[in-house]
């Protein structure tokens, strides 16, 4: 069977780093309201606000961090969509993004035209939120129903607890590991806080205790992105044999004045750098592809905050990306997807 198409869908870029690609990159990405969970005539007022000054604050970033080939985020999964292709057995890889190009609709397209009957979608997502997972997912599902797509869907699940992917993080990590280091800070992208208590199974876990992620109940754990999170870092730390005091997690990316998850990532490295920590290594395991979150508010600004507190050395530890045993591990998971319903 060669007409079963594997489709990864990762977050997405800005076409270049000019201000007018980036504006309309953001407009895109924010006006969804899996994104921004506001009314659209609020999200439309909020948005057009953000849009005055961050295009350009992200443009500048942007091009700190942008390759020859283009965004990283962008280059690094298309290196993994090849790497894929050796491993999945069934059909052709494809890669998409949720925003810009190329998009989820033209790609689902072009699988279908070309004959493929069944399509495995993996949005590249560990851990599961409606602004990641779930956008990606209402994508796939409003291009098949509106342009009336003959076609079996399946999807990829979160996989913050399988083995093949935290086996996959530790290969990767572990030569920067295996170096002296004081901590090991696990930096994941932050959310507001309300994107997990509106869809809180039980009503009454998020935020109600300090603790309340730490031994989440199977339950809270199929919706909770933190309690998901601090999954992925425990796991990794068995794993890895770290003790307790070695390691932590914090959440980073924060935008707007709400109370998004806590700790965050900027409090932490300067409080880690004030508690004597000279050199920290830094993962951040909620991106499958290095990215401006990792490399620029990471591996540049964060370095010189940490630096500016007292520490003497920031490692970013290099994501997933498109490492072959990466590539080997994802094969196995969407081999697993369910089919959608
Ligand atoms: C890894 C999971 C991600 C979650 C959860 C997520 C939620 C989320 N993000 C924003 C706002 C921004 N994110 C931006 C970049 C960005 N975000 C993710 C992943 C998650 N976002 C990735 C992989 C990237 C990198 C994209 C790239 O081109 O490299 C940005 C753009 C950059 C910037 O201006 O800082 C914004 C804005 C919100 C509001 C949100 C949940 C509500
Ligand atoms: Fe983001
Ligand atoms: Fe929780």
């Amino acid at each position: 069977m060669t007409d079963h198409a594997l489709l990864l869908v990762n977050l997405g870029s800005p076409a270049s780093t000019s201000v007018a690609d980036v504006r309309r990159y953001l407009n895109q990405f924010l006006m969804d309201p899996y994104v921004i969970d506001l009314p659209w005539p609020v999200r439309r007022l909020l948005v057009s606000l953000i849009l005055i000054k961050r295009p350009e604050q992200s443009a500048h970033a942007y091009a700190s961090i942008w390759w020859d080939e283009g965004s990283p985020l962008v280059v690094l999964s298309r290196r993994l969509q090849q790497a894929m292709t050796s491993q999945w057995r069934h059909g052709p890889v494809e890669l998409a993004m949720r925003y810009g190009e190329p998009s989820i609709e033209t790609t689902l397209l072009r699988l279908v035209a070309a004959g493929n009957k069944r399509i495995t979608l993996a949005p590249l997502y560990p851990q599961f939120a409606d602004s990641t997972t779930t956008t990606v997912i209402e994508e796939a599902r409003r291009v098949v129903r509106e342009k009336k797509l003959d076609l079996q869907l399946s999807v990829l699940q979160p996989f913050y607890d399988q083995p093949e992917y935290l086996d996959a993080l530790v290969a990767t990590a572990k030569p920067y590991l295996q170096q002296d280091y004081d901590h090991l800070l696990l930096s994941f992208h932050g959310l507001p806080e309300r994107h997990l208590t509106k869809i809180d199974p039980t009503g009454h876990h998020c935020f109600k205790g300090e603790n309340c992620c730490q031994n989440a109940s199977p339950e809270v754990l199929m919706t909770c992105y933190r309690a998901q999170c601090l999954r992925t870092a425990s796991e990794f730390a068995k794993r890895m044999g770290l003790p307790d005091g070695k390691w932590s997690v914090s959440f980073q990316s924060r935008l707007g004045r709400a109370k998004w998850i806590e700790p965050y990532t900027e409090v932490r490295l300067e409080a880690l750098a004030k508690s004597g920590v000279k050199k920290l290594l830094v993962m951040c395991p909620a991106f499958v592809a290095d990215c401006i979150e990792t490399l620029e508010e990471i591996g540049d600004r964060g370095k010189e905050q940490f630096r500016e507190a007292g520490g003497e050395e920031l490692v970013l530890v290099p994501c997933l990306n498109d490492d072959p045993r990466w590539a080997q591990a994802l094969s196995v998971l969407c081999e697993r997807a369910p089919l959608a319903l």
